[in-house]
């Protein structure tokens, strides 16, 4: 089965085109795939299928086999795709997703893509106010949006301290959450700018997370932190939000997408080979 590797500003995940290629069990294959030491090594596993409302549909795995509705890093790295291959022969697109169909507006240079904006939709506020929450001992308050899959948005200074890996886990699974959620940890630095780390349901700590940053975009306008427009800085990278607050109420999220490499794997055992093929954009 051939498949492409490709991030979105470090947030990465092993792409397979369904247009060509059949997946039998995909969480099954998410895990495998996403294992950073046995496997090709992301964050989850995207297929890019044939859709009959859309140029093309989105299907999304976290790394622990889960399926989520929306993935904000993905969904532009799939408009890379099909951009790129030519399975779609125009700069503006539909994706299907379990969360809707997002439009996509491609810029690009030489006939490749360099940059993507995302119609993320209208965001649901799912806690009007910040929300108090005590997590292992400890007090928080969260700001809830659904921008097709959950978050909760916490404010908080000194970002880089924090230990994901040893606190994540008890922010996902916390019982106010029965479907988990991702969670955003947010340092405001000013009207127009903010810095974000995230821990994602069923990946842990990734490098970005374009729904999350949405989300984080929308809790920050919503209580006058920033304005409506925002540039979030995460771990891997930039990204810009803009909230459409006044006018359609949509959020567009504008971001890069890489394809970092290509190979092909034997479904049965396993077994990788990359055959030297480095992406096109290395
Ligand atoms: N990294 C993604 C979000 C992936 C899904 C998420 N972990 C969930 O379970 O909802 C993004 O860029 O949005």
């Amino acid at each position: 089965m051939k498949f492409t590797k490709m991030q979105g500003i470090g947030n990465d995940y092993v792409y397979i085109n369904c247009f060509e290629e059949t997946v039998e069990n995909p969480a099954e294959l998410s895990k495998k795939v996403s294992d950073r030491h046995f496997g090709i090594g992301s964050d989850g596993l995207i297929l890019i299928c044939p859709s009959k409302t859309a140029d093309c549909r989105m299907r999304m795995f976290n790394a622990d086999g889960s399926e989520s509705a929306m993935c904000g890093n993905g969904i532009r790295c799939v408009g890379k795709y099909v951009f790129d291959h030519r399975l779609v022969e125009k700069t503006e697109f539909d994706v299907e997703t379990e969360a809707g169909i997002k439009h996509l507006k491609v810029t690009e240079e030489g006939g490749r893509t360099v940059k993507i904006t995302v119609d993320m939709g209208i965001p649901e506020v799912t806690s009007k106010v910040p929300e108090p929450i005590c997590i292992s001992g400890t007090d928080y308050e969260f700001i809830g949006i659904s921008v097709g899959n959950p978050h909760a948005v916490y404010y908080m200074d000194g970002i880089d301290a924090l230990d994901l890996e040893s606190i994540g886990p008890a922010f996902e699974h916390h019982e106010r959450f029965p479907e988990r959620t991702n969670s955003e940890f947010i340092e405001v630095i000013n009207k127009n700018y903010i810095r974000m780390r995230v821990w994602e349901r069923g990946s842990g700590e990734t490098w970005a997370c374009g729904t999350g940053a949405t989300a984080s975009a929308v809790a920050c306008a919503l209580s006058g932190r920033t304005g409506d427009t925002v540039e979030v800085e995460l771990k891997g990278g930039n990204l810009t939000i803009h909230w459409d607050r006044e006018g359609s109420g949509h959020v567009f999220m504008t971001g890069p997408a890489v394809e970092v490499f290509q190979g092909e794997f034997d479904i049965k055992n396993l077994s990788y080979n990359t055959g030297g093929t480095n992406g096109k954009d290395q």
